[in-house]
């Protein structure tokens, strides 16, 4: 990651200084739109402030601002149902395929607007890729899944060029050797950890620039969940992450930062490690010692 993260309280003062003096630990209270720690970043990938998400009337993400860094992984953590994949899913515009669901506020991304309506929402997810917590190959050939998305928008006019964005994907994607004599096989057959890696080789394929990745290693075993939280790692030389994750350790192996969800606020963004050595915030604290979650 070579951008700088700074300090700040989303919707008051964005440029306080990373060696500012930091707080005492904040006590139990949340403040709505306040995040302790370093939620902003010099020159940002995404710059996201003031989001609210509605499900009909009701309130899931409540007045949250964060920068995204570019290619930084930021874990998103904190108990179930506090918002961390309906923030995550705000950043290709998933939500809109739910009718209830409505955002506001500003997303960019770079200079961007997420949310102006004439964005071309197919072009946008090509940007910003996603990968599910469950494998969900298509019931095509492993060759025919990484082609996909290049084919739709139209990446390779011949042939070797397709096979060479195959072959680059799947290369990134740690499974060229496993795959490279059986492309024409039926990706399902694949073992689910394969499966996994085969969909952010389907992702990567059209050169995002961001992956969102929603509790992707939740339905591996450990074996194929250090597979891909080693690929997390190579990627994010030329990829933004964002990560959302029940697993601690996980965020702690693979982010840079972690950002503390809790019933909808961002309480806390910090660097990894402090996150998880001294948490600003009280809240933070109880949960990563498991005192609720
Ligand atoms: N499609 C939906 N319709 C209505 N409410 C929803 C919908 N999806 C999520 N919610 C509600 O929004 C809130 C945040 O849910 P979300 O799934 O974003 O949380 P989460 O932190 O990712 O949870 P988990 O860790 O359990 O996956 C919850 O109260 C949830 O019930």
């Amino acid at each position: 990651m070579n951008t700088t993260v700074t300090a700040g309280t989303a919707g008051v003062s964005e440029r306080q200084t990373a060696t500012a003096p930091q707080p005492a630990r904040e006590d139990t209270a949340v403040r709505e739109g306040v995040t302790v720690g370093m939620p902003f970043a010099d020159d940002p990938k995404f710059r996201l402030r003031n989001v609210e998400v509605f499900y009909g009337v009701d309130r899931a993400i409540k007045n949250i601002s964060l920068d995204i860094a570019r290619n930084e992984v930021i874990a998103f953590i904190g108990p179930s149902g506090c918002g961390k994949s309906t923030f995550l899913r705000c950043l290709n515009r998933m939500n809109d395929s739910i009718d209830i669901c409505r955002v506001k506020g500003s997303l960019q991304l770079d200079d961007l607007d997420l949310y102006d309506p004439k964005r071309d929402v197919v072009e946008l997810r090509a940007r910003v890729g996603m990968v599910f917590q469950k494998p969900n190959p298509f019931p095509k050939s492993i060759y025919d899944n990484v082609a996909y998305g290049p084919r739709i928008h139209g990446l390779a006019n011949r042939k070797s060029d397709l096979d060479d964005i195959v072959e680059n994907s799947l290369r990134k994607a740690g499974l060229w050797n496993e795959v490279k004599d059986r492309l024409d096989a039926v990706a399902t057959g694949m073992s689910g950890g394969q499966q996994q890696r085969l969909c952010i080789a389907r992702a990567i394929a059209v050169s995002p620039e961001v992956v969102l990745m929603d509790e992707p290693c939740s339905a591996l075993d450990p074996i194929a969940t250090a597979r891909v939280e080693e690929l997390i790692a190579e990627l994010s030389e030329s990829y933004t992450i964002v990560i959302v994750t029940h697993s601690m350790q996980q965020a702690a192996r693979v982010s840079h930062r972690t950002a503390y969800f809790h019933l909808g606020h961002l309480v806390e963004v910090n660097q990894t490690d402090k996150v998880f050595t001294a948490p600003e915030h009280s809240l933070t604290e109880s949960y990563i010692t498991g005192r609720f979650g």
